[in-house]
């Protein structure tokens, strides 16, 4: 895609967007820093853009605990500058967002108006990253997913791939359950999505999209063994029994209609992203 600047370079979606549209201008943290709101705007000007892509942010979870000052620049302050830089030129906007907005309550899948609640400091920046962003005014749209992973980039495939290969079990929360989602078909979601705000100034707005079927992380780790062979036992826990810094919502199921209807984007198939992830990192090792 012709005139496509990228916020981020080396996260999972970052680089998923490079290898679908290598011709696009990304933006690594030397050329524009998300702690520096105001040199994000300046970036964004001077590369005189037809759509922006922020796929840039502060995701560790339970670091963001203690670092909310820094989180708070990243998430919030960063992407509500990039968007008033872009509706300033007229230009759409693109913003990834995330299942950590909601707290998780209930065993139904969310749509994207049901009412935020965020556990943690990550999700309560990225939330006020979608205010900031829808807030300025401009045309610009949310992808809200969930439970990323890609054969780059540090991410809950890997982690069971080094932990299945030091050891005989592994405990995994059952408890919490949402959609598996790989970055190439974010990637792929959000250059449909800037295609068609392009050509029709009216799309605009939150947008959920998460891979199917919805699992457990427990039945993802099952899943992750079984695909690669590994003779890794998957022990099943309650998240009570895996204590961490920051809470993760119980349910993360997204409710990925609207995306259908309006993108004609479907819920891709978790598990054949992840053959394709496990297919990439063996040629690479
Ligand atoms: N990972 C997940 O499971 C999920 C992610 N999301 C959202 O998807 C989007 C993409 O996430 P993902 O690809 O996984 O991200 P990664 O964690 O893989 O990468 C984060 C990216 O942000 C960059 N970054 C962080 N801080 C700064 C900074 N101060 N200045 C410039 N760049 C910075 C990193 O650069 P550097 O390499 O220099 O640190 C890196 O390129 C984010 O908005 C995230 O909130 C939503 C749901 C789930
Ligand atoms: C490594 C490990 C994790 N877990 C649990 C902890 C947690 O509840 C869950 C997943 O662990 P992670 O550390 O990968 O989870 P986390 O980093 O919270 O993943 C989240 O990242 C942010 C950026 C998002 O936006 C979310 O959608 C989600 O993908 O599995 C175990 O039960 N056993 C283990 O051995
Ligand atoms: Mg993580």
């Amino acid at each position: 895609m012709q005139d496509l600047l990228v916020f981020g370079r080396t996260g999972q979606v970052a680089r998923e967007l490079a290898r679908l549209a290598p011709e696009a201008r990304f933006l690594d943290r030397d050329a524009a820093d998300l702690t520096r709101p105001d040199d994000c705007a300046a970036a964004l000007r001077a590369a005189r853009p037809r759509l922006v892509i922020n796929a840039a942010a502060y995701t560790a979870v339970d670091r963001a605990e203690t670092a909310a000052r820094t989180a708070s620049l990243v998430n919030s302050l960063a992407p509500a500058a990039m968007a008033r830089a872009a509706a300033d030129l007229n230009v759409p906007f693109l913003h990834v967002s995330t299942d950590y907005v909601f707290d998780g309550s209930g065993d139904t899948p969310r749509a994207e108006h049901a009412a935020t609640n965020p556990l943690g400091v990550y999700g309560a920046t990225k939330l006020e990253g979608e205010q900031g962003v829808i807030g300025a005014g401009g045309q610009a749209a949310i992808l809200r997913t969930s439970w990323v992973f890609s054969a780059h980039g540090s991410n809950f495939v890997k982690t069971m791939l080094r932990l299945g290969a030091e050891r005989d079990e592994v405990q995994v929360v059952d408890d919490q359950i949402g959609g598996p989602t790989p970055a190439a078909d974010i990637a792929a979601a959000l250059l449909a999505m800037g295609r068609a705000m392009r050509d029709d100034p009216e799309r605009r707005g939150i947008y959920h999209f998460a891979g199917a079927p919805d699992a457990s992380w427990a039945d993802f780790a099952t899943e992750i063994f079984a695909q690669a062979g590994i003779a890794c036992h998957v022990r099943r826990i309650a998240t009570a029994d895996y204590p961490t810094p920051a809470q993760r919502p119980s349910n993360s199921r997204l409710d990925c209609a609207a995306i259908a209807r309006d993108f004609g984007i479907a819920r891709p198939d978790w598990r054949k992203g992840l053959a394709n992830v496990l297919a990439r990192l063996e040629q690479t090792t």
